[in-house]
C-alpha cells in the first residue's frame, strides 16, 4: 500500500516540500561539528576538500563517513583514487578550512600546511588532532551528495588538545583536557 502522500503513478509531484533547503540551512546551522579537511591522491590526482558532514559509523570494522557534494572539482579524484584520509582540524586551522573550502585549484591547497604521505597515499596534515586514513568501502548516492562509507586503516592522534569547530556560519575552538 502507497504512503498516503505519494503523488499519483506517473503524475509529477508539485506538493511544495514541507522543509525548504534554506530552512534545512538554517536548521543545520545550529549544529555544530568538527571541521575536516578530506584528502585523496592516486590515479586520479592529489585533491581535498573542507567537510563537516564527517560521521562515526561502526567500530567493527572501524567505518566513518564522509558526505561530498558530486559537484566538487575534489569528488573525480576522490572516486578514482578510492582512498582518503580525514584530517581533523586544530585551532588555528581556519585559514586552511577556507583554502580547501573551494575555488582555489587543489595544488594551491597543498601549498599550505605540513603534508606527509600516509599508508593509502593520502595525504596527512601535520598538526591535525587526529588523522583517519581509510580506504572507501561503499558509496551511495543521496540527491547532491555521494555518502562515503570510508573503511579506517590507521590513525595518527596529534599533539593538539584544541579543535576547530564550524558553528552557527562562524569557526569556534573547543579545548579539550590535556595529557598531563
Ligand atoms: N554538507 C555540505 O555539503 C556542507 C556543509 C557545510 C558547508 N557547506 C558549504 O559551505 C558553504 C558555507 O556554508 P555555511 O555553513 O556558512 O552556510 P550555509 O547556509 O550554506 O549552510 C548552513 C549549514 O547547512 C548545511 N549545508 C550547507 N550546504 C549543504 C549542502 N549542499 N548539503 C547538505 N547540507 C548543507 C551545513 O550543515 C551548513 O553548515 C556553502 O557553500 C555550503 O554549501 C557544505
Ligand atoms: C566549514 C565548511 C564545511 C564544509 C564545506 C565548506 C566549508 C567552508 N564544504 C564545501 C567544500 O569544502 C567545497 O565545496 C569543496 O572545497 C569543493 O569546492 P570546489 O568545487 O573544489 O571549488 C563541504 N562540502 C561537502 O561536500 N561536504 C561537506 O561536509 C562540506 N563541509
Amino acid at each position: 500500500m502507497p504512503p498516503p502522500c505519494s503523488p499519483l503513478d506517473g503524475a509529477p509531484d508539485t506538493t511544495p516540500p514541507a522543509v525548504t533547503r534554506e530552512g534545512f540551512r538554517n536548521a543545520m546551522a545550529r549544529l555544530g561539528a568538527a571541521v575536516n579537511i578530506v584528502t585523496t591522491d592516486g590515479p586520479g590526482g592529489r585533491h581535498g576538500f573542507t567537510a563537516s558532514a564527517v560521521c562515526s559509523v561502526t567500530d567493527s570494522p572501524p567505518t566513518l563517513l564522509v558526505c561530498l557534494n558530486k559537484g566538487s572539482s575534489a569528488a573525480g579524484p576522490v572516486h578514482a583514487n578510492g582512498v582518503v584520509c580525514i584530517n581533523t582540524l586544530a585551532a588555528g586551522h581556519e585559514p586552511l578550512s577556507n583554502l580547501f573550502g573551494g575555488r582555489t585549484p587543489p595544488e594551491e591547497r597543498f601549498a599550505s600546511g605540513a603534508w606527509r604521505v600516509a599508508a593509502t597515499g593520502a595525504p596527512m596534515l601535520v598538526g591535525a588532532v587526529v588523522a583517519f586514513d581509510c580506504r572507501i568501502v561503499r558509496t551511495v548516492e543521496v540527491g547532491t551528495h555521494n555518502v562515503l562509507f570510508c573503511e579506517v586503516v590507521g590513525v595518527a592522534e596529534g599533539g593538539s588538545h584544541e579543535s576547530l569547530i564550524y558553528y552557527s556560519r562562524r569557526y569556534h575552538t573547543l579545548s579539550g583536557p590535556t595529557d598531563d
